[in-house]
């Protein structure tokens, strides 16, 4: 007899809570947020086919559904505390669950958050798509008034990344062709080795969001890609902005496989502004906070880079205005370039 719903639920979702007074179990669960602080709430879904390889290591899957939530929380300079799973599995194994619950409470404890409770249903499976649906809806706390939102940006501000661009996008495009049936290049299989972590198991800038409080003017996370995401920004602080191609923070790993395929430098930059699923941070900040960024990023340990400025809005519409000199004849096709949008 395999396992029934509550068991599922008892076995592999229900733990002590760390910091919630209730967890799972009951109704509803409680929590408290610190006195004078804000709650932060944020949800992101995952669909089997659409968000992953349903055949995907689920020790990496639960680790990446919990990720992608942290990371919106990191986004607002927000402290995580809770979140719910939702889940539509198309059947029950236990080895999958076990797998699964262990990658995301193994990050969940990391980050001091509690899962405090969620739902579990059974999905319709059909051939091309195994039908798994994971939805999580995460749960933090910020001191009143200094979330970073996407709404506060300048005219003359600095442009700011964190980490690497391009790097999931690189090793996602690799494992298609890998999954299609291509055999892969030596080189072409040390960068996948090398970036496919960034792909399944990308880590959330927590404390990087927190330490840009009072130092960054607006802020969001890059989950559909620079090209896309930095419009958000854009339309929200009614400014353009203009981005110097050439300053993109790219990995040794991408900018090998670049050299070695001897494809033009803007191949990489089409992965680091439009491939998505970097779920590193973009922030504007003030040009008088350049020596505290320098000193914040050596504090968190998260490499830090600028990007661009931002500018006077020129039109109705939010533009990017793209500037390389290494690479002018890529200008050209970046103008179209936009983020991973779901109905395009
Ligand atoms: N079905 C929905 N109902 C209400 N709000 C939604 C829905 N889908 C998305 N949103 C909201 O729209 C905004 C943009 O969503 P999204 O682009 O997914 O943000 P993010 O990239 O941070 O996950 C967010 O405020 C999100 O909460
Ligand atoms: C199998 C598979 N196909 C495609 C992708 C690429 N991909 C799917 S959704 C997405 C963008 C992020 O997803 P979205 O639902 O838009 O997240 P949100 O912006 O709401 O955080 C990307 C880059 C992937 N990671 N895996
Ligand atoms: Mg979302």
């Amino acid at each position: 007899m395999g396992m029934h719903e509550f068991q599922i639920i008892q076995s592999y979702f229900t733990s002590p809570p760390l910091r919630a007074d209730l967890g799972v179990g009951d109704d509803c669960a409680l929590f408290r947020v610190t006195q004078g602080h804000q709650c932060a709430v944020t949800s992101d879904m995952l669909v089997a086919g659409r968000h992953f390889f349903w055949d995907v290591d689920a020790r990496t899957l639960g680790h990446k559904a919990l990720a992608v939530n942290l990371s919106d929380l990191a986004a607002m300079g927000a402290e995580p505390l809770g979140f719910t799973l939702s889940l539509a599995l198309p059947a029950v194994s236990e080895a999958w669950l076990a797998d699964f619950s262990g990658g995301l409470l193994n990050l969940a404890r990391e980050f001091n958050c509690d899962l405090i409770g969620g739902d579990t249903t059974k999905s319709v499976a059909s051939l091309e798509h195994n039908g798994l649906v994971i939805n999580i809806t995460a749960f933090g706390q910020v001191p009143a008034g200094a979330a970073i939102r996407r709404d506060g940006a300048r005219v003359g501000d600095d442009v700011w990344v964190s980490g690497t661009l391009g790097d999931a996008a690189c090793a996602l495009a690799l494992l298609l062709r890998e999954r299609s049936g291509e055999v892969l290049s030596v080189a072409e299989a040390l960068a996948l080795t090398a970036l496919r972590p960034r792909l399944e198991c990308p880590m959330p800038r927590v404390a990087l969001g927190a330490a840009l409080r009072g130092v960054a003017s607006s802020m969001l996370d890059l989950s559909d890609g620079l090209a896309g995401d930095v419009r958000h920004v854009l339309q929200a602080s009614n400014a353009d902005v203009e981005i110097d191609c050439d300053a993109l923070p790219l990995s040794s790993p991408l900018k090998n496989l670049n050299l070695e395929q001897e494809c033009p430098l803007w191949h990489a930059w089409r992965d680091a502004l439009t491939g998505g699923d970097d779920y590193e941070l973009c922030f504007t900040a003030p040009v008088t906070q350049r020596d505290v960024l320098a000193a914040l990023s050596i504090h968190v340990g998260v490499p830090l880079t600028r990007v661009g400025r931002v500018v006077e809005r020129e039109g109705e519409a939010p533009n990017v205005l793209w500037r390389s000199e290494n690479s002018p004849e890529g200008l050209v096709h970046m103008s179209e370039w936009r983020g991973y949008n779901h109905f395009s």
